[in-house]
């Protein structure tokens, strides 16, 4: 029997664990806060600011929501990264990505402060993490690693296949596999023979953002798959629904566990957006 990985009532959990958390913070008289900054009107990013913001306050923790318009300069941006860096109150700044054209977002990520990069895209944490020497890990792969651990807690010596190279989930995704023993392959629109490659993994970490791509005869059986991907495809009666990047009726007849898409690792990103925050809380006004 497949497991489907519940990553919605993985989420829930984690959640619960930070509003304990946060509720001994401000015990002590510190109550956790989360800036999250959005740039223009994308709506897709609207429904997740939304969600961000309603899951800080449910946890217990302050939420400061920054909406700039679309036409914003990088200077005021900037001025307000600022601003939340010196706000004692703020102890994590997330700056929703994509910006728009005219911010260089590499920018605008390195002036975060990095004891408040609860995205974790700093390169000061983006090194700590390559390091293994502690540092704020990014969302969405932390979040997939405790899912795969869910299931596996033991990953040593396992193949762990990630297609895609971003750094916001490629890259740092094959850091956290690497620091459990995994042997780790980063796979991209470049590499030869994929479906082979794919073939060869007991860990499919699926993150190229191109709906279904990956095909349930590319999983080797027994694999354990988490689709990253969230694409909003249309339906044949107008409408339109989310997949993932993995063929998910076809992988799920292959894997011994696989993440759905929704209720997978998106649940998990902001669960551990949540957890950064009240860790970096912790650490910086300890
Ligand atoms: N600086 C920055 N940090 C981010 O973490 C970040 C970002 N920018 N820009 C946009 C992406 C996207 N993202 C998601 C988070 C949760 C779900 C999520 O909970 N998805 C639900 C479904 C949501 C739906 O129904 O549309 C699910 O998969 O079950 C999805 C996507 C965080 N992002």
């Amino acid at each position: 029997m497949t497991t489907i990985i519940d990553g919605k009532a993985a989420a829930a959990a984690l959640r619960l664990r930070v509003a304990d958390e946060t509720a001994a913070l401000k015990q002590a008289g510190i109550t956790p806060g989360l800036a999250v900054v959005l740039v223009g009107e994308d709506p897709a990013s609207q429904v997740y600011v939304r969600s961000k913001a309603r899951m800080t306050v449910e946890v217990g923790m302050a939420s400061f929501e920054h909406k700039l318009p679309v036409d914003t300069s990088e200077a005021e941006l900037l001025a307000l990264v600022a601003m939340l860096n010196a706000d004692d109150a703020v102890d994590g700044i997330l700056v929703q990505l994509p910006l728009p054209a005219q911010i260089d977002s590499d920018k605008v990520l390195r002036a975060i402060d990095p004891a408040k990069d609860v995205d974790g895209f700093h390169p000061i944490n983006v090194g700590l993490v390559a390091t293994g020497s502690g540092g704020i890990a990014p969302c969405t792969p932390y979040g997939a690693m405790l899912l795969i651990q869910s299931v596996q807690p033991r990953l040593d010596g396992l193949h762990a296949v990630i297609v895609g190279r971003s750094n916001i989930v490629g890259k740092p995704m094959a850091q956290l596999l690497l620091q459990q023993n995994c042997t780790v392959t980063i796979a991209h629109s470049r590499t030869r023979d994929l479906p082979d490659v794919v073939r060869g993994a007991d860990i499919v970490v699926a993150a190229v953002g191109r709906p279904e791509m990956i095909r349930g005869d590319w999983i080797k059986p027994g694999a354990i798959v988490i689709d990253v991907g969230i694409n909003r495809i249309a339906t044949d009666d107008g409408k339109s629904r989310l997949v993932g990047d993995v063929a998910y009726a076809e992988a799920a007849a292959q894997a011994e566990a696989i993440t759905p898409v929704p209720g997978g690792v998106g649940p998990m990103t902001i669960a551990c957006l949540l957890r950064n925050t009240v860790e970096a809380a912790r650490q910086r006004r300890a």
